[in-house]
């Protein structure tokens, strides 16, 4: 735990994080890719051939959209082309949905063992390119190379954690209630896969569905998200290189089609379930598209994750879990500290010492030495985060650190920002940010507290700090969030079971509750069983 805790949060702040930009030459390993690009700023790969242009991975091949059509990529930290990506339509996906199909009746018989040694090698060979990969998050995600680095391997853990599940699927055997009868069960793939991702984690997002997927023997059809395809299909192309049948793993792109490629996938009875991490709305709507067909659905949406601070707290491992939990990845991630409640009796100390941290903060281009925070994803991102500083300071709050936009860097930059003197009348009290934005809100008792903690739809991630252990037990069991995390900023470990409830959607990732959302359980009962032996 703590080394994942190492490699995922602090490796950042902690590594002085080579400068991997060259411009214009390009020696000869770097040919083919990147060589329309010769004049941008074009990062460098041990192996060129992870990064797949214009090409999806559809039954074991790699294949451009039938229309020919393409979508561009954009580096957020310097708005450049990175290169183009098919933009895939229904007709495309179908194909894809089909392989999936085609695939799933041979790969659904294969031993645990076997699906086991297939993921183990996918792995492997994610720790082997590991740094290539963390080079692509930090391409069009724009996260600091050391926090990428920390992502691959958080991600590359989802494989290795179902890799070791896979062999190990068990039924139960069932004393049945009529004489005579055995009761048995068998946990079966529940079949075609669609898994929809977002941009903020573009590798730990696909392999925490994908892991268990195939650990239980189904295949997938993964959108990938359209600011960032060229890490998954990285993974697509390790994939092939780790001997995955062809037509069990199948990576598409679409930007402009997304809406279309995400009603085929929802629709087309082929497909048995949908698993999609990404905003609410948008898993509402795919939630009504599968409802025709219904399909078995995992559901991994927004939150507005609550860190409350009693006076009871050790303030300083407060102010440590507070920085981690709310400036991960700028605060792109839906368990981000969204609400930073502080008791009244230690407010003004927990202020000052977590805005000292905030102003050791240097951020920049994700490949630049010593930049612990990047850019944010887009436009729309940051125009959000302006919007709640802007409300904040109308309605009273200050501005105590930051605040502003920082075009000198790029178009997607904003300061990290402290604001003290919050209430619940501001838009962040009720909407996530998703961006670098701390709002300290005061408070002065326990009841009150949870109260406000639990009054938003939504409910995925909560955390507290304090050292009495009735009220630990007694938070913990009153906060309405799927996870809570006591004394830490951080939570996230391919062990645990990651997931809400409210509006947060349902369903577990990681851990053996993410195996069974890739099963069915069929019952067989034996009748005339039982009788006794003739003596
Ligand atoms: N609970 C979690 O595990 C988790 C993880 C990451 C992000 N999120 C949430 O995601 C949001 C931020 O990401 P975003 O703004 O990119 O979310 P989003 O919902 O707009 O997009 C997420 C993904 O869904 C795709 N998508 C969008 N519309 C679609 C449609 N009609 N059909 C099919 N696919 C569609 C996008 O291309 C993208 O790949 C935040 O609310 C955040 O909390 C949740
Ligand atoms: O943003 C969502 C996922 C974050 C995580 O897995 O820690």
């Amino acid at each position: 735990m703590a080394f994942l805790h190492r490699t995922l949060f602090s490796a950042s702040r902690a590594a002085a994080v080579k400068s991997q930009f060259r411009r214009s030459a390009l020696p000869a390993i770097v040919a083919d890719p990147f060589s329309r690009l010769a004049s941008t700023m074009v990062p460098k790969l041990k192996d060129p051939s992870l990064f797949k242009q214009d090409v999806c991975y559809v039954n074991g091949e790699w294949v451009k959209a039938k229309s020919g059509k393409t979508f561009e990529v954009h580096d957020p930290a310097t708005g450049q082309l990175i290169g183009t990506c098919p933009e895939f339509d229904a007709q495309d996906a179908e194909k894809a949905i089909k392989a999936a199909a085609a695939a799933f009746e041979e790969f659904r018989h294969r031993t645990g063992r076997e699906r086991s040694k297939l993921l183990r090698k996918w792995y492997d060979l994610m720790v082997e390119n590991a740094d290539d990969l963390a080079t692509l998050i930090t391409w069009e995600n724009g996260k600091p190379t050391a926090d990428a680095k920390g992502e691959v391997t958080y991600a590359a853990n989802f494989f290795e954690w179902f890799s070791e599940e896979a062999p190990r699927i068990y039924g139960d055997t069932i004393p049945s209630s009529v004489p005579g009868n055995r009761v048995f069960t068998v946990k079966e793939p529940v079949g075609v896969c669609g898994l929809i991702t977002p941009w903020n984690f573009p590798a730990a997002m696909i392999t925490r569905k994908v892991g268990p997927a195939l650990a239980v023997g189904c295949t997938v059809v993964v959108k990938a998200p359209g600011e960032t395809p060229y890490t998954p299909l990285a993974l697509a192309e390790l994939a092939h290189r780790a001997g995955i049948p062809k037509g069990v793993v199948n990576i598409i792109t679409a930007a402009q089609n997304t809406a279309e490629v995400g009603q085929e996938l929802t629709t087309n009875p082929t497909v048995r379930k949908i698993s999609f991490t990404g905003s609410t709305p948008v898993g509402k709507l795919l939630m009504k598209q599968c409802s025709g067909t219904l399909k078995k659905l995992s559901l991994e949406l927004g939150g507005n994750a609550p860190f409350i601070v009693f006076d009871d707290a050790d303030v300083d491992l407060a102010v440590t879990g507070a920085i981690a939990s709310k400036f991960r990845s700028s605060g792109q991630t839906c368990v981000c500290a969204n609400r930073i409640f502080v008791q009244r009796g230690i407010y003004d100390e927990f202020a000052a010492k977590f805005a000292a941290k905030v102003r050791e903060f240097k951020v920049g281009n994700g490949f630049d030495q010593g930049v612990t925070h990047g850019p944010l994803i887009h436009a729309r991102a940051i125009d959000k985060v302006e919007q709640h500083v802007r409300d904040a300071e109308q309605k009273g709050a200050k501005v105590v650190l930051g605040g502003h936009k920082l075009p000198d860097l790029g178009p997607n930059f904003f300061q990290p920002t402290v604001l003290t003197g919050m209430t619940t009348r501001m838009a962040m009290a009720a909407e996530e940010t998703f961006g670098p934005v701390a709002g300290l809100f005061p408070f002065d008792t326990e009841d009150e507290v949870v109260r406000i903690a639990n009054s938003t739809p939504v409910g995925l991630a909560g955390y507290f700090f304090s050292r009495d252990l009735h009220r630990v037990y007694r938070v913990a069991e009153h906060l309405e969030v799927g996870m809570v995390g006591v004394n830490t900023g951080l939570i996230s470990d391919p062990a645990a079971p990651f997931g809400g409830v409210k509006e947060s959607g349902f369903g577990r990732e990681g851990s053996l509750y993410g195996i069974g959302e890739y099963q069915v359980t069929k019952m067989i009962t034996y009748g005339g069983m039982g009788k006794p032996l003739q003596r």
